[in-house]
């Protein structure tokens, strides 16, 4: 269960208070692979970084018995002066892995870094950030992944590798994904949430809720 509970966000500005949801009370369902659809500025990262809790609404509270990942291809949490080996080791001890050396193993086979593993983050290519991010997400077993375009994860390979390890894992978790790539909303999504003027609407039916965007 994910409850949003009267939930306000606004950005303050030069222009006043930039609302982006107020007094929200919506229910997001369980055990659905929900894709989130909004036109650019609807709110659908802010509602990411207020579900992974790396921002706070302004008043209410976001409810939740399930175990959430971060937005899987976000930096959230990488550290830029530690390695990639540290980083894994880091985020594996805040988010309670017991196994740590397996843990390590995983990520390092996963994110196929070679020796730069051992290099500060700093120094790694824009492309193989997110690899390292997206690595350290998978191998932990969240009950929901929050997945922000997961096409924008690494090269063509990686992606391939990444949607694979992604659908492999919604058979026991589920996703929630931002995506403006209807066929990607397609291959892991059964259902959708609209984000239109603060407001949610979540539709049952996948093809429903495509179109209920498409007319936005
Ligand atoms: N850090 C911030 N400071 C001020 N305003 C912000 C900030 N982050 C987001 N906003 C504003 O909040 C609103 C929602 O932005 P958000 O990035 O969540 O939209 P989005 O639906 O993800 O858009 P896109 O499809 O363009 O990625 C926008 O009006 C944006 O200008």
């Amino acid at each position: 269960m994910i409850k949003l509970e009267n939930l306000t966000k606004y950005y303050p500005s030069k222009l006043g208070n930039q609302y982006v949801f107020k007094d929200i009370t919506f229910e997001i369902p369980s055990n659905h692979n929900i894709g989130i659809l909004g036109s650019n500025g609807a709110g659908k990262s802010t509602l990411f970084r207020l579900l992974a809790g790396s921002e706070f609404p302004n008043k209410g509270n976001i409810v939740t018995d399930l175990n959430l990942s971060w937005p899987v291809a976000l930096m959230t949490g990488i550290h830029p002066h530690m390695t990639g080996r540290e980083n894994t080791r880091f985020i594996g001890k805040i988010n309670g892995i017991a196994d740590l050396d397996a843990y390590e193993k995983r990520v390092q086979e996963f994110a196929e870094l070679g020796n730069k593993y051992d290099l500060p983050v700093r120094f790694y290519s824009s492309g193989m950030r997110p690899r390292l991010a997206f690595a350290c997400s998978i191998a932990i077993d969240f009950d929901v992944y929050l997945i922000d375009e997961v096409t924008s994860v690494g090269d063509a390979n990686f992606r391939r590798k990444a949607k694979e390890a992604l659908l492999e894992r919604s058979e026991d978790a589920n996703v929630i994904m931002v995506s403006h790539e209807m066929d990607e909303i397609r291959q892991f999504c059964d259902s959708t949430i609209v984000l239109d003027n603060g407001n949610l609407t979540f539709y049952n039916d996948l093809e429903q809720g495509i179109e209920a965007y498409r007319a936005l």
